[in-house]
């Protein structure tokens, strides 16, 4: 068996021109989506991620402000940029890509609620506790919009996910098992005591520890969808959590790249356009 691959790169497209039509609908009634970004420092990954943004931003026909600061950026002059996002009727919505070697969540808790693009504002990630309304984190939900589009079912599926962290795992944890998503989650860690116990009773396994190769062949329910979002650099190349003979045994198995990385960048042009949507109502 070789696994159906679950091309994240592919679905993107599609989702593009969902949201091309989107944005030409916003443009009827005087709107146009504006995206910010903050950048703080020379990291090549981070620049890469926020050029990626912009060049969406771009296909789209959505307006884009980008803020790029020096590594010496104090968390002062980050929280400066962030006020003039949060005060621009122009910026719909931004998002201060991470890691940022700042305090974080000073930063992540000083971007409005209402701008929050991201889903990772403490009043966001409060509502997604609460099962409320509001922008959802990308990566956790890019891994369910990527399941949904290959018609994996979820309703009361076993999903295991690897890694804690407060972009990925922590959070889908929580979107997992809401009722409209069913599924019952285990969230494993670097503390969970047999890993490949958890793993070979998952239907779905969604790994985001940064560990190469930690999810092995052997560790796969045969069949199982396996998602990996896990991104080290090994001799300067990507190299993700899920070792690629899982392909042999898995029945679907995300590309790294072109998997789960193209579908955080779509559901953060989804809840930029969400957010227009919904500002433009209730003008
Ligand atoms: N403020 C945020 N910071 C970070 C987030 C986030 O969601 N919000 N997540 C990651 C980085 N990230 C988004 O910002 C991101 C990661 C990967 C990709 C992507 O398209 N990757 C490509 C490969 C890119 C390459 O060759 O290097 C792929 O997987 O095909 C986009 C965005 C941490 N920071």
């Amino acid at each position: 068996m070789t696994a159906t691959v679950l091309d994240g790169k592919a679905v993107f497209a599609t989702i593009k021109d969902e949201l091309r039509a989107r944005v030409a609908r916003l443009a009827e009634q005087g709107v146009v989506p504006g995206l910010g970004t903050v950048l703080v420092g020379d990291d090549p990954a981070s620049k890469w991620y926020v050029g990626a943004k912009h060049r969406d931003t771009a296909e789209l026909g959505i307006n884009s402000f980008r803020h790029d600061l020096p590594a010496s950026a104090t968390q002062a002059e980050v929280e400066a940029v962030i006020d003039q996002l949060n005060a621009d009727p122009a910026v719909t919505g931004f998002l201060v890509q991470q890691p940022t070697g700042l305090d974080e969540f000073a930063l992540l808790s000083r971007v409005l609620p209402t701008k929050d693009i991201d889903g990772l504002h403490p009043m966001n990630l409060g509502k997604l506790v609460l099962g409320e309304d509001g922008p959802l984190p990308c990566t956790p939900i890019g891994c369910i919009e990527l399941l949904r589009r290959y018609d994996v079912p979820l309703d009361g599926a076993e999903v295991v996910v690897v890694g804690r962290g407060l972009t990925v795992g922590r959070p889908l944890g929580l979107l997992l098992t809401r009722r409209s998503e069913n599924a019952t989650t285990t969230l494993c860690h670097t503390g969970t005591r047999d890993l490949a116990a958890h793993v070979r009773g998952a239907d779905v396994v969604i790994s985001a520890a940064g560990r190469p190769g930690l999810i092995t062949r052997d560790m796969v329910k045969p069949g199982a969808a396996v998602l990996d979002v896990g991104v080290s650099r090994v001799d300067g190349k990507i190299a993700g959590d899920v070792d690629p003979a899982v392909a042999e045994v898995a029945g679907y198995l995300t590309p790294n790249p072109g998997g789960v990385g193209p579908m955080t960048r779509a559901m953060l042009m989804a809840n930029l356009v969400t957010l227009a949507e919904q500002q433009a109502a209730s003008r």
